[in-house]
């Protein structure tokens, strides 16, 4: 690496706030009355109710979601013995991909002990406090022993990730290539690199897969381990001691099927790689840099099946896909352990999910079906798919296996609960994002020499998202990427426009004069709106054709902003009024507000078309609209002119469309609450809980959205400007890279034609 991705990771683990997790409260305490009951005293009652039925526990505190991610520093990542302070970064990851992924708690835990035996009673002793413990980058051997120890001693499940979420993850995908490969597992030969805690696990897993222990050759720190070695050896390397007189990784990759890689860095060579068989299967799983680059086996091979444990590769074989789900599932019906039967249920359903990425018609989310083959064995991390089919599959094999609890009863509705974890983790992008890489767009960013900007643009070009247009001065940008620690290397396949500089100058003048010049515009104030105004000049370039989208706001007032880009880009066909769609993901769902932005005090015809194409923009996200035109009235309990406009906005939409789910006029509570809808009206065309909210005017959108964005800690989309021919963006000041990356993805998965 060089040292700017890694000025880059330092800022990220800086900003806003040092660390990558908080502990939040879940509990109200504003009050007297709160006080008493969150402390003292009615805090006694639970302890009284627990010290009389201890699994009362899982009732009364947040025990039974919560996991020890525990360490000693010992052997993180593939960079070794950095101790345990060293580790936290990567303990606090683990946490965020836990509550992410699969919803669950986490407190990271970095012990500084090595003493195998002072370790486990460590560890066992905080058994109280968790649902469950995630050993994390302890080395082998010590490794084994730990893990043995703690299942023996407490009866929560004790998961060592590096063992058996990297053997879970590694069988499903060698499972999967070897299909793609059209290769038995009980006839192929397999060379690993690493005999640590991954590697064992690994090969352990695949022996049960049906892999001959006599087709793998392994080799460690000391060469190949061999029949009669006894340097570096312990009880576990010791059942893959071969009788063999190979004793190097480069003679032992001769004609082998498979490699894997679980040691360090760049231990594999182009040459080995040249020996191996047909198609061979080579992961290189060490992190962060794996034993092999993919595109140095590409130089040399391309009938190669390749796997890193990075996400920015295909095939990100890394025990994420594992952890969340599989504790997930165990948590969920307070399984006693975590098995071989709920292990290898994770394997089957990690496989089954790859495999089903065929043309899946089913898939919900619009966008690029990944389909399987060789750049797809294993689902990517963001599958919402994981959060439903892996926990599901566990927690049936917990109590088909006589270890849960707490079995469930119902799956349909343990599947739906599922799905709420889809949206928490901020998934909602992903439809937007697969499709935006589908057909990037030439986005224009009017303030392209801003921090903000320049790093979601370092994004946008890693990810291929879009092709950025910078307008700025290209010397201000390189000194700005300096000084952020990003590449310039970037600039190579962006786009830079100089407003001094400016090879479009005389068609931006001409296009700007002959929009304006009846409006006051002088020619010479065209020339110098278009040299002076940045967001005139991209509005021009998109509507010249020199670019298909733009993003502008990160400096100054949003209605000026919009006031230049509405004087040059027409609305789209039949729209007769632009207005701006503002969305935010909560705990609960995703939520659509219209028109946090524009219009002040809409007519009936104006909200019915605002109506229509939010619809159309929700559609987007994968999401079915249900749409509430909101009121202080409920149904008619209000006779003023607001409120009619709204039922009368409300009739045209169920006369003219009556496929839309769209209720009102209608107070905010009973649009989110059916029980309340239903005893106002019994003939509601609303099923269920709202998802997009049309308001009667400005104040109303604009106050509510940003309320309830402050009080809850939603991600938030927008505002997404509705009604332009193109797709144009106008951010606020505050928008934050995310947030840049995210209007960037819309606007490249906007659909219709490229000019
Ligand atoms: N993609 C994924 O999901 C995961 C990837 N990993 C990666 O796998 C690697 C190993 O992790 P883990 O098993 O936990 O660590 P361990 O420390 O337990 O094992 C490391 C293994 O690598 C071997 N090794 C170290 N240096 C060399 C060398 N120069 N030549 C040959 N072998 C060497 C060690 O040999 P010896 O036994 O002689 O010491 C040991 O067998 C790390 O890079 C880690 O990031 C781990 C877990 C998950
Ligand atoms: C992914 C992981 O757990 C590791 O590399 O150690
Ligand atoms: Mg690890």
């Amino acid at each position: 690496m060089s040292d700017k991705p890694i000025k880059n990771a330092l800022y990220y683990h800086q900003h806003p706030k040092p660390g990558k997790i908080e502990v939040t409260p879940t509990k109200a305490l504003s009050n007297q009355t709160d006080l008493a009951l969150a402390y003292s005293p009615g805090v006694a009652e639970p302890c009284l109710e627990i010290a009389k039925d201890p699994s009362s526990a899982a009732l009364y505190t947040a025990r039974s979601n919560l996991v020890a991610v525990i360490t000693n520093g010992t052997a993180v990542l593939g960079l070794g013995d950095i101790g345990p302070l060293a580790s936290k970064p990567v303990m606090e990851g683990k946490g965020v991909l836990f509550k992410k992924f699969g919803g669950v708690d986490v407190f990271d835990i970095e012990i500084n002990e090595k003493d195998p035996d002072k370790f486990v009673d460590i560890v066992a002793s905080l058994a109280p406090t968790f649902g469950g413990i995630n050993l994390e980058d302890i080395k082998a051997p010590e490794c084994f022993f730990i893990e043995k120890k703690l299942r023996e001693k407490i009866d929560i499940p004790v998961f060592h990730d590096d063992q058996h979420g990297t053997a879970i993850i590694t069988a499903a995908a060698i499972l999967n290539g070897l299909k793609v490969a059209n290769k038995d597992i009980s006839t192929v030969r397999l060379v690993a690199s690493g005999a640590g805690a991954a590697g064992i696990a690994c090969l352990d897993m695949l022996v049960e897969m049906g892999l001959k222990r006599e087709n793998i050759l392994v080799s460690d720190s000391k060469g190949i381990i061999h029949d009669g070695r006894t340097e570096g050896m312990d009880d576990r390397k010791q059942r893959y001691a071969t009788k063999t007189d190979i004793r190097t990784l480069d003679e032992a990759t001769v004609g082998a099927d498979i490699f894997l890689g679980v040691s360090r860095a760049g231990m594999m060579t182009k040459d080995m790689v040249k020996q191996m068989a047909k198609s061979p299967i080579i992961f290189a799983l060490a992190n962060p840099t794996p034993e092999i680059l993919p595109e140095e086996i590409k130089e040399v091979r391309d009938d190669a099946i390749i796997a890193t444990g990075r996400s920015d590769y295909p095939n990100q074989v890394n025990n994420v896909l594992c952890f969340p789900y599989i504790f997930r599932g165990a948590l969920d019906v307070g399984a006693t352990t975590i098995n071989e039967e709920m292990k290898l249920a994770c394997i089957r359903a990690l496989s089954k999910l790859a495999q089903k990425a065929v043309n899946d018609d089913s898939d919900s989310y619009v966008g690029k079906t990944p389909v399987f083959g060789p750049e797809y064995l294993i689902p990517r991390p963001f599958d919402p798919n994981l959060i439903i089919e892996i926990p599901l599959a566990v927690a049936k094999a917990a109590m088909e296996s006589g270890v849960a609890t707490k079995p469930i009863k119902d799956f349909n509705h343990y599947r739906a609960s599922l799905e709420r974890y889809v949206y928490r983790s901020g998934m909602v992008m992903k439809p937007i994002f697969e499709q935006a890489k589908l057909t990037p767009k030439r986005v224009v960013y009017a303030e392209g020499e801003n921090g903000r900007v320049l790093r979601a643009v370092q994004e946008i070009v890693n990810s291929q998202l879009a092709s950025p247009i910078l307008i700025g001065r290209k010397k201000v940008i390189i000194e700005q990427l300096d000084r952020l620690g990003l590449e310039t290397s970037i600039l190579d396949q962006v786009e830079i426009i100089e407003p001094d500089n400016n090879p479009y100058f005389r068609e931006c003048v001409a296009e700007y004069h002959k929009a304006k010049g009846r409006k006051g515009v002088s020619l010479t104030l065209a020339q110098n709106y278009v040299r002076t105004k940045t967001t005139v000049l991209a509005s021009l370039l998109v509507k010249l054709g020199k670019a298909d989208a733009m993003i502008c706001g990160m400096v100054g007032n949003y209605h000026r902003h919009l006031g230049h880009i509405t004087d040059i880009l027409d609305k789209a066909d039949g729209v007769k009024n632009v207005a701006a769609l503002s969305a935010i993901s909560l705990q609960k769902g995703v939520f659509f507000f219209c028109d946090t932005m524009v219009n002040n005090n809409p007519t009936t015809d104006e909200l019915v078309a605002m109506t229509l194409q939010s619809a159309n923009h929700v559609k987007r996200f994968g999401i079915t609209p249900k749409a509430a035109l909101l009121s202080h009235s409920n149904f008619g309990s209000a006779n003023d002119d607001d409120a009619k406009k709204m039922s009368n906005a409300v009739s045209i939409l169920h006369e003219k469309h009556p496929q839309l789910e769209v209720e009102g006029e209608i107070q905010a509570d009973a649009a989110l609450l059916e029980n309340l809808r239903k005893g106002v009206i019994n003939d509601s065309k609303l099923n269920g809980e709202a998802n997009l909210f049309i308001f009667p005017n400005l104040d109303a959108a604009n106050i509510s959205f940003n309320m309830v964005r402050i009080l809850s800690d939603g991600v938030t989309i927008g505002p997404i400007l509705l009604g332009l021919e193109k797709p144009v963006h106008v951010l606020k000041p505050f928008a934050s890279v995310r947030r840049i990356l995210n209007m960037t993805a819309l606007c490249s998965a906007e659909q219709g034609e490229v000019s």
